[in-house]
This record gives structure tokens, C-alpha cells and sequence, in this order.
């Protein structure tokens, strides 16, 4: 009796504790659910009734009118992030990394540069000659990423866009350069002619601004200008700003 009771209180302890820091994920609040909870406990939990029910009803799982509200109430506040997500996207060249940096620098946010990760932990499937790239594996990506995305807080860089949960992004920023100045960027990186008049095509076609046009909610799109200094500068105060003001959930 005393060890079901220390042993209840415990996870009670420790629910409050993750509801608090908003650490929980399904598996623990199906735990809470079907364990022997003390009403009270559930009670405060239970406080916010969400449209999460209507979900919970078609689970299999057998919940009574407590235990039930308590679910309820933790899915709905471990699908909110307390920081916002933002994807940099745009042709190889226009700036991503260079304004992920800085922004990163300024706000806290962590940046994801995908390219490397895709380097580092092999998340490819081989090189490929023709494209002088490698092979990305999306799966293998989303996977790695999941977690962190879930938590909120990263400024994720990309030369595409179409391939994330279209639900991990709060804004999407797509970097545009001027042709002749993107040109010459890619020049000095020793692009081969094919590889470089590949990319100063994509740009001239804005195929990544159509991108994520198709692949995100229009108003979470915006494309910014990266020719210069002081549009990065004049980027990064833009998004400082965005970030600093982004709702904090209740
Ligand atoms: N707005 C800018 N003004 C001046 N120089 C820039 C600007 N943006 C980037 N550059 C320069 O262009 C080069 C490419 O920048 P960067 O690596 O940030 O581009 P990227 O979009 O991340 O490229 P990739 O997709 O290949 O990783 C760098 O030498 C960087 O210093």
C-alpha cells in the first residue's frame, strides 16, 4: 500500500515538474492516464478542457472523466512551442548561412545548417558526380531533426524546402540575390560553368520562392533581399525583431 502510494506520488512529482517545463511527450501523459493518479492531482491538471477531446475520444484507450481532461489538456500544451521555428532558404549562394549566423548570434535561436548535418551524421545516400552534391536522404533528415523541431528555438538553413512538415516552420524566409552579384559569388567558390549557370537559372526562375509558396501557408513566406552588408544587417533586425515578439503560448 505505502509503495503504490510513494510510487504515485513520485510520477506526480514528476508531471508536475514536466507540465511546468512543458517536457512531457504522449507516452508519459498515456502513462499518467492509465496510472493510479490521485483525483486532486488530476483535477489541477485537468483545469483547461481542449478540442483535444474530441481526438481522445476515438483512442482506444479507456479513460475516465478525469484522467481524460488531464490528456487532453497535456496534448494540447505539448503541441505548443515556446520559441518559433524559422527555415532560410533560398539558391546556394544568396546568404543563408552568413544570415543564419548572425541572426543566431542575436536571438539564441539555434542554427541548423543542414548540409553540414547531412555531412556529419551521414544522413545521405551517397554522392552524386552530376550535381557535385550529396544525395540528401529527406527521411533520414526529418528524423534527426524531429526532436528539436517539437522544442522549438532553431533557425534551420536550407537550399530547399519542400520536403519538412510544413507544421515545424513559423516563418519561412526565401534569400533573393541579384543575378550578376549571385554570380560572382558562385565564381569565387569555383563552381563549374554547368553547376553555376544551374544555380543563376534557379534564381532567375525564383524556383525556391515558388517552393515554399506551394509547400507553406502564404503568410508565413517572405522573401528578403541578400545583395549586400546592410541587407543583412536590415534582415537580421527584421527577424530580431519578429522573433522577440513572437506569442509566448498561455
Ligand atoms: N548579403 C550579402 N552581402 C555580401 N556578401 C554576402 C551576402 N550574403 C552572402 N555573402 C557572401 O556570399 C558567400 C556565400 O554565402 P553563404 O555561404 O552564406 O550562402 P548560402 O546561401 O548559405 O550558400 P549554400 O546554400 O551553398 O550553403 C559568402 O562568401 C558570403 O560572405
Amino acid at each position: 500500500m505505502l509503495k503504490k502510494f510513494s510510487h504515485t506520488l513520485r510520477w506526480e512529482i514528476y508531471m508536475m515538474k514536466a507540465v511546468s517545463n512543458k517536457q512531457f511527450n504522449i507516452s508519459l501523459i498515456f502513462y499518467a492516464a492509465i496510472s493510479n493518479f490521485n483525483p486532486n492531482f488530476l483535477r489541477r491538471l485537468s483545469a483547461t478542457q481542449t478540442k483535444w477531446t474530441e481526438t481522445l475520444s476515438a483512442t482506444p484507450f479507456r479513460f475516465n472523466h478525469i484522467q481524460f481532461r488531464c490528456v487532453a489538456f497535456m496534448m494540447q500544451e505539448s503541441g505548443k512551442r515556446k520559441k518559433p521555428n524559422i527555415l532560410v532558404t533560398g539558391t546556394p549562394g544568396t546568404g543563408k548561412t552568413t544570415m543564419s549566423t548572425a541572426l543566431a548570434e542575436a536571438t539564441l535561436l539555434r542554427h541548423i545548417n543542414v548540409g553540414e548535418l547531412v555531412k556529419e551524421k551521414n544522413l545521405h545516400d551517397g554522392w552524386d558526380d552530376e550535381l557535385d552534391c550529396y544525395v540528401l536522404n529527406e527521411d533520414l533528415v526529418c528524423d534527426e531533426l524531429e526532436d528539436v523541431m517539437e522544442e522549438g528555438g532553431n533557425i534551420v538553413d536550407y537550399h530547399g524546402c519542400d520536403f519538412f512538415p510544413e507544421r515545424w516552420f513559423d516563418y519561412v524566409i526565401v534569400l533573393q540575390t541579384d543575378n550578376t552579384i549571385l554570380y560572382d559569388r558562385l565564381s569565387k567558390r569555383g563552381y563549374n560553368e554547368s553547376k553555376l549557370s544551374n544555380n543563376v537559372e534557379c534564381e532567375i526562375f525564383q524556383v525556391l520562392l515558388e517552393e515554399a509558396k506551394e509547400s507553406y501557408p502564404e503568410d508565413k513566406v517572405v522573401a528578403m533581399k541578400s545583395d549586400n552588408i546592410e541587407d543583412i544587417s536590415r534582415n537580421v533586425a527584421t527577424l530580431t525583431d519578429w522573433i522577440s515578439n513572437w506569442p509566448i503560448p498561455s
